[in-house]
């Protein structure tokens, strides 16, 4: 593990490390927000996954997120979005590949050797945070677009793992819009009974807990009628009886200036949780 970005920010620092994934098989990038509480004692973790394209850093230098991290006093972690490296598959679209993991577990060739987002996510991300004493195992997860797609799902299939969930303009319904079709197909394989396990509005029908769903949505987003469909969503939630708080912001398209206007009220809701 090595320590390659370590700033100071509202107190905390705001540090990116490099660390040795085995899951994946290659080295990950990982932003760290440490707030000052940390200094005290064990903080909460908020888990955020980005989009489409992004890395580490599209987060941590666009989201705004230092102040309320420190206000609250909750630890931020972002990875970067998909396993990277010489040896790594990729394709030549900007939404499959590298930049483009989607979270879940890759069956089929090429993808299968290293794209295992999921796991890395669930599992040896948190017990590499958790292993440091500033971090505690109390978890909340949220994320934009596809990582609004991975904090929903990961939540549903996780019971008990996390206190909150929330999401920005997520792709709720991977099975039926176009992102989603093409990235499942390639790391999934051609059976759609096998795509249910990662969609959102197929999770809900059986969630084992009813944990509740925050997600902010901009109504001039320039994805939000052909990927994002959150209608699918409040539709999948009204029938289950799931909660769910769907707020449709106006004005706002799909972009980081709108997860800065809003990343205040989502970490507040999430430290609301994670004081309990
Ligand atoms: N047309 C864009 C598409 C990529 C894009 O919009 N990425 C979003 C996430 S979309 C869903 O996951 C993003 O977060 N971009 C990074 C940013 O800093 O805004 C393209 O070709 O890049």
């Amino acid at each position: 593990m090595e320590r390659i970005e370590h700033r100071a920010s509202f107190g905390g620092w705001q540090d990116v490390y490099r660390h040795r994934s085995e899951v994946l098989g290659c080295d990950m990038t990982v932003g760290v927000y440490v707030p000052p509480q940390a200094a005290d004692g064990p903080c909460p973790v908020l888990y955020w996954l980005s989009g489409l394209t992004c890395t580490e850093q599209n987060f941590i230098t666009k989201a705004g997120a230092q102040r309320y991290a420190a206000e609250h006093g909750i630890i931020i972690v972002a990875p970067d979005t998909s396993p990277r490296g010489d040896d790594v598959a990729d394709a030549p679209g900007y939404d499959l590949g590298k930049g483009a993991g989607f979270y879940v577990n890759a069956t089929q060739d090429p993808w299968a050797a290293h794209y295992r987002m999921y796991d890395y996510i669930v599992d040896e991300l948190p017990a590499w945070v958790e292993a440091d004493p500033a971090a505690s195992d109390r978890r909340a997860i949220s994320g934009h677009s596809m990582g609004g797609h991975g904090a929903l799902t990961i939540a549903l299939k996780n019971p008990g793992r996390y206190r909150s969930v929330s999401a920005f303009s997520p792709i709720v319904a991977p099975s039926q819009v176009p992102w989603g079709e093409k990235a499942l197909g390639a790391y999934l394989g051609e059976d759609r009974d096998a795509w249910a396990q990662y969609d959102t509005v197929e999770l809900v029908k059986s969630a084992k807990e009813r944990l509740p769903l925050l997600v902010d949505q901009g109504d001039a987003d320039e994805f939000l009628d052909t990927q994002l469909r959150p209608q699918l969503l409040q539709a999948a939630c009204e029938a289950a009886g799931h909660p769910l708080t769907l707020r449709m912001q106006p004005g706002y398209d799909h972009s980081y200036y709108f997860i800065a206007s809003f990343i205040g009220e989502h970490i507040a809701h999430h430290a609301a949780a994670l004081k309990g």
